[in-house]
């Protein structure tokens, strides 16, 4: 539904160049819940504003339901924009008008009759749950409200898109919930396609599909978020499950555990204990329910080196479960140099650090020769 291809764009000022977007492919597809991920000034809200053509882009293309954006003329390109509905942070509201005053605008600005554009607006409210509310002033509405009032104006023209520029950034946790919760219910009452920018990782955990991470004008992860979940050298799935640091002792071996779905209810680690009869200490679990489906990641060592545990590794991959072996701590031979080994000091497990400002961490790069043990 939304295609961005080798989109750039670098603004210029009179002492410096900035490139805000670099070469960036995005694919959202229909229907879809995508959330762009990236700490300040990666390039999100400039993305976002380069879909509907806010922001001219320096080159690249845009295609929005199949047709492409940059080289339409002005009327149609306003036609266009009229089908892509956007959300903003601050809401940007009319003080001077009411609720029904506000969300009218956009019709108001298509030429929609003053008839139709009352039976339009109460339509409006009551899908956002604000029947009633009709003839309140901004001032006298709640963060929340707000939000539900620049949801509707969003949907005046009824858009097939729509885009939300940190929709939830300025509200707190319970009222974050119910406005992802109503975009949702629309996504599917409507069958919008929504593109989402947020630095809040519960944001993308609780409503995405996919997401992609930003970081300095360009896309360094994409993919769907279950997906992203199960590949051990996801930053994003790092960020969402962030496991404690805990130092095992020397001469074990060190696996992270990614499971998901009827996985979760197996009781994988006692029955290791039992079966192979091998010492089995948690380093750190995360479970959390993401698109409706129980998923997470654990960190366990084992007693031993990998030599040793080769058949208890097998057990696990035998049940289905992903397992990476991170770390190593007594052997060196047996890693090709490919696994970080630790030295007679803590070794360097990855912090549950900011989600947003950690680097790439090769701390999984897990042998593939290992994998097929
Ligand atoms: N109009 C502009 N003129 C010059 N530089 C700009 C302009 N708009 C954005 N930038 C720069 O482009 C880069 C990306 O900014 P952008 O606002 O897209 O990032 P962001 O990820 O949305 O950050 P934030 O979450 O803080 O809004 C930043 O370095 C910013 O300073």
């Amino acid at each position: 539904m939304i295609r961005t291809t080798g989109l750039t764009k670098v603004f210029r000022t009179r002492d410096r160049e900035v490139t805000a977007l670099d070469d960036v492919d995005l694919r959202v597809a229909e229907g879809e819940i995508f959330g762009v991920l990236g700490r300040s000034g990666a390039g999100k809200s400039t993305l976002i504003r380069c879909v509907n053509l806010l922001e001219r882009p320096t080159s690249g293309t845009v295609e929005v339901g199949g047709r492409e954006l940059t080289g339409l003329s002005a009327s149609a390109l306003r036609a266009e924009r009229r089908r892509i509905g956007m959300v903003f942070q601050h809401f940007n509201l009319l003080s001077s008008r009411d609720v029904a005053g506000n969300v009218a605008v956009p019709l108001e600005v298509a030429g929609v009759g003053r008839r139709e554009r009352k039976r339009k607006v109460a339509e409006l409210l009551d899908l956002v749950g604000l029947a009633g509310h009709a003839n309140a002033y901004p001032a006298q509405l709640s963060g929340g409200q707000k939000q539900r009032v620049g949801i509707a104006r969003a949907l005046g023209n009824d858009p097939r898109v729509l885009l939300c520029d940190e929709a939830t950034s300025a509200l707190d946790p319970e009222t974050t919930r119910s406005i992802l919760a109503l975009l949702k219910d629309l996504r599917a009452e409507l069958g919008l396609t929504i593109l989402l920018i947020t630095h809040e990782m519960d944001v993308v955990k609780s409503i995405c599909d996919s997401a992609a991470l930003m970081e300095d004008g360009r896309v360094v992860e994409s993919g769907s978020v279950t997906d992203l979940l199960t590949r051990p050298d996801s930053r994003l799935a790092r960020d969402m499950f962030p496991l404690a640091a805990t130092a095992p002792g020397r001469g074990s071996t060190v696996l992270e555990i990614t499971f998901r779905g009827a996985e979760t209810a197996q009781p994988f680690v006692s029955t290791l204990a039992r079966t192979y009869n091998v010492d089995v200490n948690i380093l750190g679990a995360a479970v959390e329910t993401v698109g409706g489906r129980q998923v997470g990641r654990m960190r366990l060592a084992l007693d031993g080196v990998f030599e040793d545990n080769v058949v208890p590794i097998g057990y696990l991959r035998e049940q289905g479960l992903q397992v990476d072996v991170v770390q190593d701590t007594g052997s060196a031979a047996a890693n090709g140099g490919r696994l970080h080994v630790v030295e007679g000091g803590a070794p360097d497990l990855d912090e549950p650090a900011d989600p947003l400002t950690t680097p790439a961490t090769p701390a999984t790069a897990v042998d593939a020769a290992r994998k097929e043990a």
